[in-house]
């Protein structure tokens, strides 16, 4: 599948966004480019500090007071999200675009049973009744491989492992049916052996639902067995792009060069696992 030939879900140019604290400015992302292709997953990648993180902020309208982004467009499906009101953007956030962050705790409510969680997320961009939104909370934390999605759903966060709150953070994700799901560094905070279970079923109720996945992370592991193209960050600029199966191979840019050599030694298996241009088929995954 060539990437080129579709059209991108969400794409990216020129994206600068500086911090300004104590009259101190700094430029955390300059000038970034990349594409997103329809069905697809994305990965940004890049030692800590590169800008990943507030590359994808910057996208969703979600940098704190200090963070601006003075120039650049994110086209989202022909909408430069970069011109949205915030009204506009709660619109499209969550209803066209899911976000998964790092913390799955710090993402839900700890006073607010998850069924309400999900209710408060369906309601605020359709009309429904608790009884539907209830519905449709059991159905996607079944999907997202839970085995008691009803207690789940009258449960509250606490009762919950740091991946089962993953899995409902990606189930609420997927609650209004988004084209796009943005993860940031989306099993930093799992156990070793749940970090597999989350990235495959990421995998599997993302790009498998054909849906685009754009997902940071600073392994590139995870970039060999689940993303089709990459994006190489460094000091807040785009160092290279590529279909991962051509840069985890030949590297253009001495910066992708140095991440592979790091890895080379825990004998990463890029033919078979890096991806084609739909995205590996991975296996489901209980807790
Ligand atoms: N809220 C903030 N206020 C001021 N500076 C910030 C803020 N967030 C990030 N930065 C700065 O912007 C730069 C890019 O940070 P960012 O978090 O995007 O990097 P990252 O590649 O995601 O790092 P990591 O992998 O460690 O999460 C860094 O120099 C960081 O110190």
């Amino acid at each position: 599948m060539t990437h080129e030939l579709q059209t991108p879900v969400l794409s990216v140019r020129g994206l600068t966004t500086v911090f300004e604290r104590h009259r101190e400015r700094s430029v955390a992302v300059d000038d970034v480019s990349f594409d997103v292709p329809a069905g697809s997953s994305v990965g940004i990648i890049g030692e800590s500090g590169c800008g990943k993180s507030t590359t994808v902020r910057s996208v969703l309208g979600l940098l704190d007071q200090n963070g601006r982004t003075v120039a650049g467009s994110a086209r989202f499906q022909g909408t430069d999200l970069l011109k949205l009101r915030p009204r506009q953007y709660r619109e499209i956030r969550g209803r066209r675009i899911g976000f998964v962050s790092q913390n799955p705790f710090g993402a839900l409510n700890p006073v607010l049973r998850i069924e309400k969680q999900f209710h408060n997320v369906i309601s605020a961009h359709r009309k429904t009744t608790k009884k539907a939104s209830y519905e449709r909370a059991v159905e996607l934390l079944e999907a997202v491989g839970l085995s008691d999605p009803e207690r789940v759903a009258r449960g509250y966060a606490h009762q919950l492992s740091g991946g089962m709150a993953q899995r409902v953070v990606i189930a609420i994700a997927l609650c209004l049916d988004p084209d796009l799901v943005v993860a940031d560094e989306p099993t930093t905070a799992l156990d070793a052996t749940v970090q597999v279970q989350i990235l495959d079923l990421l995998a599997k109720v993302v790009t498998g639902a054909g849906r685009s996945l754009l997902i940071v992370t600073h392994d590139l592991g995870v970039v060999a067995q689940y993303c089709a193209s990459v994006v190489v960050m460094h000091h807040g600029r785009v160092v290279e792009t590529g279909p991962v199966d051509r840069v985890l191979v030949t590297p253009d840019s001495p910066h992708a060069a140095n991440l592979l050599a790091a890895v080379k030694s825990t004998a990463l298996q890029v033919e078979g696992s890096a991806l084609g241009g739909e995205g590996r088929e991975p296996e489901g995954g209980g807790e």
